[in-house]
Formats: C-alpha cells, sequence, structure tokens
C-alpha cells in the first residue's frame, strides 16, 4: 500500500474556488456517492482545493507502538497499557479513520503519533518519509483539531480565524493574501453566514456547538498543514454537516494532504467517503486497510455485513461490541471471545504482514523538507495581534468593566461619606480617620485587583494553553500583551477612586499631594495585578487560588504599619513587612499626607486638647514608626521594584506551566536505525538521479 495518487480511490473529489496554496486545480471523483441535498446546497465540498506539491507531501508509519501511563499515586500507582504493539502507515492523499468503541485508544493514539501526549511512556518507531522521526517533528508539520473545543470566547469567526492566519502564515505573505485565505477557509467551512458573529462565552451565547467546532477546524486548516489530526470532528453535528465535514476532509486528503480522524458512528454515506480505515479495540489494531476492502476482511472471518446495512454500524453493532448481550442474534463468541480472536487474526493476516513490510520498505525514503515546517511568526509579528485582541476582549467583557467600574465608584462614594470632611473631625479622629482610610486605599487596590485578574486569567488560562501548545505565539508575547492591555484598567479605575475620595474627604489641599497620592494608589492596583496573575499561572484550580491568595494577603497587611507598630515587630517575624507592598504604599502615602500637616483640636475636644493646641502631622509619622521607614520617593521605588519583580515571578510561573506541559515523545531511533535510513535515503537519491539523466 503506497501513496498512490494516481489510483482512481485516490482521485479528489469535486471541488470548486482556489484555497490553501497557490495553484489551482479542478479534480473529480466518481466514488463518492452523491451529497444529500439542501435549498442552499454551498457545501465545503463545492470548494476547489489545490494540490500539495510533492515534496511536501507526508507519509506517517509507525510500528510497534506501546503506550503506557501510572494511574494514581504513590503505592497504589498502577501501570495502564494503553496502546499495544500498534503498526499503522497513515499516508498522503488519504483520509484515514480510526473507528473504535469508547476507550478503545483511538484518542491516545491520536495524541502519541501527533506529538500530543503529555504522561506515559512511549515506545515504538515512527518514520515520515521513510526517515526516523519522533512526535516533536510530526508536531512541527502537523495541524491538531482538538475534540474540546477551547477557544477565546469574545472573538469573532472572523478574528478568531484571521488571528490564527496573521500569527501563523508566513510574515512575507501580503494582509490582502491572508485575508484571502481566511475568506476561502470561512467559504470552505461554510461559516459565511456567522462570520461577524461572536463565539460565546459562558455568560454570553455564541454560535452553535457544530459551528464553534468548524471554527477550530478554519483555525488550523487556515495555515495549510500537510497533515491533519482531527479528534472527532463530527461529535455534535447534525448528519448533514457531519457528512459536509468529512467530505472536506476527503477533498483535503485528495489534494496531497495527511488527514487523520477519530470518528463515532459515521453515516453510512460517511463510511463511503473514508479512504483507510483503523479500527481499534483495547488498544490494539483490529484492523488496516482500504475501507471498503474492510466489508470483504470481516466477511472472511465470519461477520458478514447484512445488505442494506452500514458497514460502520455492524461494526460497532456485531464486532466491537463489548457488551454480553450481543446484538446479534446468531453471534458465535461472547465478547470476551470475539475482540481477542479478531485481534489475534488481524495479526496473521496478510494485511499485516503487507503493512509491516510497508512500513519497512517505504515508498519514499526521503524524509521531510523544510517547506513542510509551519512557519513560527515572530515577536514583533505576535505581539500586535495579541495585543489587539486582548483589548478587544477586554472591552468586550462589558460585564467586568462595569463591574470594575461601579465597584471604584461606589467604594469612592462610600468611603467619602464615611470619612466626609475629616479636618472638620475632632483631633482624634482626624488623625485615626486619615490614617484609616489611608490604610483602607492601599489594601483595597492590592485585594481588588488581584482577586479580579485571578479570576478573569484562570479563566483564560486553558485558552493560552491550548494556543501555545498549539505554536501561536512565544510567551513573552501573549505575556507581555496582556500585561500592556490591562495596565491602563489599572491606572484608570484607581484613579476614579481616588479622585471622588481625596477632595470629598478633604485629604491635603495640594494638587502635588494628591498626584501622589494617585500615583501610589495606582502601583498598589499593579501590585496587585500581578500578584493576580502570580496566583493564577501558580496553581491548577481557581478555587485552590481564590482559597489561598487572601492567605498570603493578610500577613501583608498586618506588617504593613497600621496594625503593629513597625518598631515592635518581632524580629523573626520582621522580614514580612519587607516584602509587602500594603506596607510600602501606606507608609508612602501617610508621609504625604501628614507631612506639612497641622492638626488642630476642636470644640469638640476636651479643654485639655485645646490648650495643647496644633500638632504637626510629623508627630503621627513618629508615632507610627514611620520615620525610619524611607522617603515617599524611596516608597515609590521599592513599590515600582516590587511590581516588576511580581510581574517576573508571574512570567516565571506562566513558563513553569508552558514547561511542565512538555509533551512524552518517542525514544530517539538506534544509531543501526539511523545508518539504515540514510543508507536507503541515500540509494533513494541515487536512484532519483539516474531516473533524472535517463
Ligand atoms: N490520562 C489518562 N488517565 C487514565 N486513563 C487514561 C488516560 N488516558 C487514557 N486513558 C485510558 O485509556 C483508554 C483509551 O482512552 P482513549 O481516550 O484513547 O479512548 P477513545 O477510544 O478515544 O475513547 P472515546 O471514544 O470515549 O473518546 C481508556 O480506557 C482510558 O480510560
Amino acid at each position: 500500500m503506497t501513496a498512490d495518487s494516481s489510483s482512481p480511490r485516490a482521485a479528489p473529489a469535486a471541488v470548486a474556488a482556489p484555497l490553501l496554496a497557490d495553484v489551482d486545480v479542478v479534480v473529480a471523483d466518481a466514488r463518492s456517492p452523491p451529497a444529500p441535498k439542501t435549498s442552499s446546497d454551498s457545501t465545503a465540498t463545492s470548494s476547489l482545493i489545490p494540490p500539495l506539491p510533492e515534496e511536501r507531501r507526508i507519509n506517517i508509519a509507525f510500528d510497534h507502538i506501546d503506550y503506557r501511563i501510572s494511574v494514581g499515586n504513590g503505592k497504589k500507582a498502577v501501570e495502564k497499557h494503553i496502546l499495544k504493539d500498534v503498526s499503522l502507515n497513515f499516508r498522503a492523499g488519504k483520509l484515514t479513520v480510526i473507528l473504535g468503541a469508547s476507550g478503545a485508544g483511538k484518542t491516545s493514539l491520536l495524541n502519541v503519533v501527533a506529538g500530543e501526549t503529555k504522561i506515559g511512556k512511549i515506545n515504538g518507531n515512527v518514520y515520515l518519509n521513510g526517515q526516523p522521526s519522533s512526535g516533536a517533528e510530526i508536531k512541527k508539520v502537523s495541524g491538531f483539531v482538538h475534540q474540546d473545543d477551547v477557544v477565546l470566547g469574545t472573538m469573532t469567526v472572523l478574528e478568531a480565524i484571521t488571528m490564527s492566519a496573521k500569527l501563523r502564515l508566513p510574515h512575507t505573505l501580503s494582509p490582502e493574501d491572508k485575508d484571502q485565505k481566511v475568506q476561502d477557509i470561512i467559504h470552505m467551512l461554510n461559516l459565511e453566514k456567522t462570520q461577524q458573529s461572536v463565539i460565546g462565552t459562558a455568560t454570553e451565547k455564541g454560535i452553535s456547538g457544530g459551528e464553534r467546532k468548524r471554527v477550530c477546524m478554519a483555525m488550523e486548516l487556515v495555515t495549510n498543514p500537510p497533515c491533519v489530526f482531527l479528534d472527532e470532528p463530527t461529535s455534535g453535528l447534525d448528519s448533514y454537516t457531519a457528512f459536509a465535514v468529512v467530505q472536506l476532509l476527503r477533498d483535503l486528503a485528495a489534494s496531497g494532504r495527511t488527514v487523520i480522524a477519530t470518528l463515532h458512528q459515521p453515516s453510512s454515506e460517511i463510511f463511503h467517503l473514508i479512504d483507510d480505515l483503523v479500527i481499534m479495540a483495547q488498544g490494539e489494531v483490529m484492523y488496516y486497510g482500504d475501507a471498503e476492502h474492510s466489508i470483504d476482511y470481516f466477511a472472511r472471518e465470519g461477520y458478514p455485513t447484512p445488505q442494506f446495512s452500514n458497514p460502520a454500524d455492524h461494526f460497532f453493532m456485531s464486532i466491537l461490541n463489548t457488551s454480553e448481550a450481543s446484538v446479534q442474534k446468531d453471534a458465535r463468541f461472547s465478547a470476551q471471545e470475539r475482540i481477542p480472536a479478531l485481534l489475534d487474526v488481524w495479526k496473521k493476516s496478510p494485511e499485516h504482514s503487507a503493512l509491516l513490510k510497508e512500513i519497512q520498505f517505504p515508498s519514499r525514503t526521503d524524509g521531510i523538507t523544510d517547506q513542510s515546517l509551519k512557519y513560527k511568526s515572530r515577536f514583533v509579528d505576535q505581539f500586535p495581534v495579541l495585543f489587539s485582541r486582548a483589548a478587544r476582549n477586554a472591552f468586550r467583557n462589558k460585564l467586568i468593566i462595569k463591574a470594575k467600574l461601579g465597584q471604584n465608584i461606589f467604594l469612592g462614594v462610600l468611603m467619602g461619606l464615611i470619612y466626609l470632611n475629616v479636618p472638620g473631625r475632632n483631633f482624634a479622629a482626624q488623625i485615626q480617620d486619615r490614617t484609616g482610610v489611608l490604610f483602607f486605599l492601599a489594601v483595597n487596590q492590592l485585594m481588588g485587583s488581584s482577586m479580579g485578574v485571578l479570576s478573569v486569567f484562570a479563566a483564560e488560562k486553558q485558552v493560552f494553553q491550548r494556543e501555545f501548545g498549539a505554536g501561536f505565539y512565544s510567551l513573552p508575547a501573549y505575556f507581555f500583551s496582556k500585561v500592556a492591555v490591562e495596565l491602563p484598567f489599572q491606572i484608570i479605575m484607581p484613579w476614579i477612586m481616588i479622585s471622588i475620595m481625596y477632595w470629598m474627604i478633604g485629604l491635603q489641599n495640594d494638587v502635588s499631594k494628591y498626584f501622589i497620592a494617585t500615583g501610589l494608589t495606582v502601583l498598589m492596583a499593579q501590585c496587585g495585578t500581578a500578584i493576580g496573575m502570580l496566583a493564577a499561572c501558580a496553581f491548577n484550580e481557581l478555587s485552590v487560588a481564590l482559597a489561598i491568595v487572601p492567605v498570603i494577603l493578610l500577613p501583608l497587611m498586618l506588617f504593613s504599619g497600621l496594625f503593629v507598630n513597625s518598631d515592635n515587630i518581632p524580629v523573626f517575624l520582621d522580614w514580612i513587612k519587607y516584602i509587602s507592598p500594603v506596607k510600602y504604599g501606606f507608609v508612602g502615602m501617610t508621609k504625604n499626607e501628614f507631612t506639612g500637616l497641622q492638626i488642630c483640636p476642636k470644640d469638640t475636644d476636651t479643654p485639655a486638647l485645646q490648650r495643647a493646641g496644633c500638632k504637626p502631622g510629623e508627630d503621627t509619622i513618629t508615632s507610627l514608626g514611620f520615620d525610619n521607614q524611607g522617603s515617599i520617593f524611596l516608597n515609590y521605588m521599592v513599590l515600582l521594584a516590587l511590581w516588576v519583580a511580581l510581574l517576573i515571578m508571574s512570567y516565571m510561573a506562566l513558563w513553569r506551566i508552558v514547561r511542565s506541559a512538555k509533551r512524552v515523545d518517542f525514544a530517539p531511533p538506534s544509531a543501526d536505525q539511523l545508518a539504515k535510513a540514510k543508507a536507503a535515503k541515500e540509494a533513494g537519491n541515487e536512484l532519483a538521479g539516474v531516473a533524472v539523466e535517463k
């Protein structure tokens, strides 16, 4: 079995409009059953998909794959053998579909081969065009459409696909060409009518589940990978849309691409679109080969497909069915006997021997060329795209903006009313209320910002992991675009709040002091934002982060100098104040407010206090133990440094997530294998040279 694009079975289905690449070719397929007709029959299959140049085509062969994972912890850990001795050949120009009952190992196989596996141990060999390779290499030349569609819901369909095109198509391609490719893919996946619709979030209903799935496919296909893996691309789709999607996959394959998909219960129409079929059971291959031939194969083994029935249904009901109450009345074996027997039959079949021979003596031995590798965009390309997306995301989350704005205005007015005209209050209240409100300002910004960012960022983390894993962008581009978008919000919101409070309370009537207090408040908000990001990255579960963050913030508040006099903190706990943003914010704001202030007794004060007369605000600074806590400028600078340090820590935490998502891979090929493959490649080149000379 070789990648024979000249055979009638490999002939592509009829397609229309230029797509994916630069060459236009119209091809036709006599084998496809007629598509079900609808009133608006502008299906994906009526598109034209130009062929992939020969040198970009990829055959992925692998033999004797074993995949095991360890389940449970410590002594209770048990090893689970998920894939057992799996050998297959995914051919360029063919749509290969993996069928199997739930738990048969379809997704695991797809993940192992596509380089998406994150846990466990893989044994076996994988070859790209006859050369020893790895999952990581396959990842570089393929797109992967996951079963669960994780995508930022505030984007529109058009924006999501455009973002993928901008980030993953070569920067040498003009913006107009990229837009054209986006439009082509939208047409191809029948998404024209929904292209301006928002994808949808948990709180805002967006496009349907099927459309969402097609958006994820479009985001992968727009990059024109030579190989595409799709996990359950038809789940959740109606039968006609499912047919249209598989027809599209067939067209893609027919154009020279290697397309591998897992499917659940394909209809009869879909079954007849499949080129190569893999049937899996209990982590092993039960059949691999021509889909039509599978009918004869199982008939030969005593499981003929009844006339006029869907072969796929027959396979599921009579062969793969693991229930003891067999559906087939004349079932000769129980599932416990039938499945192992058929797995054994496959291993001894001539089809299996032919497959192993094909893997051993591949039709191509030339490996992959650089043109097959996916394009990696540069930071300068990524940052503007991610920045504008993050900005749109922030503005479209109207509920969050309204909540933030409402919170800052409400608290500003509330605090203004509670502390209204502090200078008109009695002597003790003037001191206590000023320190109290300044402390509240510092704490509120830190807590409010950290909690707000924590929940939003934690929700987005999954999208980041998926997109980063798919190679959309680099970590710095994502991180700095996020920080850059949060920054203005974290300046404007606290500014609104302090502007309301400052003048209502009657803090020092001095514009420069107002701006210093504003600056410190804003810096507190920035530190809070960075703490929120850090917590979101550091903890896997949002609920854990929400429980732990207040516990961490509490000591930072306690040692700020209001609740415990800085001079009286025990030495072994004294260090905490040095890492407390609240302390620097509070000390800075207190010094700013009390320096140059005259606090005078009022008529309501005791005669003794009235006789004592006005006191300088500096006395309060001394009594709080803040004399040796640095100047306002120094506190400002330390706060700035703490913000930067927290950002660096958040970056590291994000980097840790990326690193921990490292993928497990095949063991590197042995020296012997490499030498053999090299010799085969050279021999292949020589033969090619002879052919050219002739
Ligand atoms: N991370 C994991 N931890 C524990 N078991 C796992 C893990 N991954 C896979 N398995 C097990 O391996 C087997 C194959 O799983 P896999 O998801 O590949 O099956 P599948 O054929 O894709 O099933 P489905 O059609 O239901 O998605 C199952 O028994 C599953 O429980």
